[in-house]
């Protein structure tokens, strides 16, 4: 069995954190980072009235669903090569009676058209304007955000995507990302093995 769950959600609401605890606790669990598909030049400090940063042509989503497919494909392999461990197969186990699992973890994952069919659970975390606003002025990006950027093109950005995304068909679910660590950890692990992981 395979499943892919994605973490969508705003800029610093806590994905990665979320994710690398997800990625501890379960077995036989990769992850996709959207982060890892932008095709940016951060070597120039982005301008905030003319940013395209947050905008799914900054990213290369064709990649990632290559990405994605190739972890559909072979999940073992994939998992080696990315150096995550796999439970051993014994010669008696059913290939497909085993689980697997990928993360995609990103803050553009539900305004891409051709990768929503391979969700099988769809988070989203949230947090309101002021606490993103603190939590990204103290984030080390690649380049640090110029004065302006946060409130010129971030925010307007998110909201606009938010708004898109609501109307793209999955069934999200969102994650209150003012809760502490261990409680959206705790309310997305014990979800995932309600509704996917005890259905075998
Ligand atoms: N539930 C939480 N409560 C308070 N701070 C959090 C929480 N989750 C993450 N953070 C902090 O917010 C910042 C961004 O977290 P991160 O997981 O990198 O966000 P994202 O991947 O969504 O951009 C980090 O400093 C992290 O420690
Ligand atoms: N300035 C940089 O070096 C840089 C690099 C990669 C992503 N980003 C920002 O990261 C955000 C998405 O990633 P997070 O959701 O992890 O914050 C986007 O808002 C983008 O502006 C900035």
């Amino acid at each position: 069995m395979k499943y892919i769950i994605g973490i969508g959600g705003v800029t610093n609401g806590g994905k990665t954190t979320l994710t690398n605890r997800l990625i501890k606790a379960i077995s036989n669990c990769c992850v996709v980072h959207q982060d890892d598909f932008f095709k940016v030049n951060f070597t120039i400090p982005p301008n905030p009235f003319t940013c395209s940063l947050c905008v799914i042509t900054a990213l290369d989503m064709e990649a990632t669903v290559n990405t994605v497919k190739g972890w559909i494909e072979n999940p073992v392999k994939f998992a080696r090569s990315h150096g995550v461990q796999v439970t051993p197969a014994t010669e008696m186990d059913d290939p497909e009676s085993q689980v697997h699992i990928l993360i995609v973890e990103g803050f553009l994952l539900y305004n891409y058209k051709p990768l929503l069919e391979f969700f099988d659970k769809s988070y989203y975390i949230t947090i309101p304007y002021e606490e993103c606003k603190l939590r990204r002025s103290t984030r080390q990006y690649t380049v640090p955000d110029p004065p302006g950027l946060f409130d010129g093109h971030v925010w307007p950005m998110y909201l606009k995507h938010r708004n898109d995304m609501e109307n793209c068909g999955l069934p999200i679910e969102y994650l209150d990302g003012l809760k502490t660590k261990d409680e959206i950890y705790n309310q997305v692990y014990e979800d995932i093995h309600n509704t996917l992981l005890n259905r075998l």
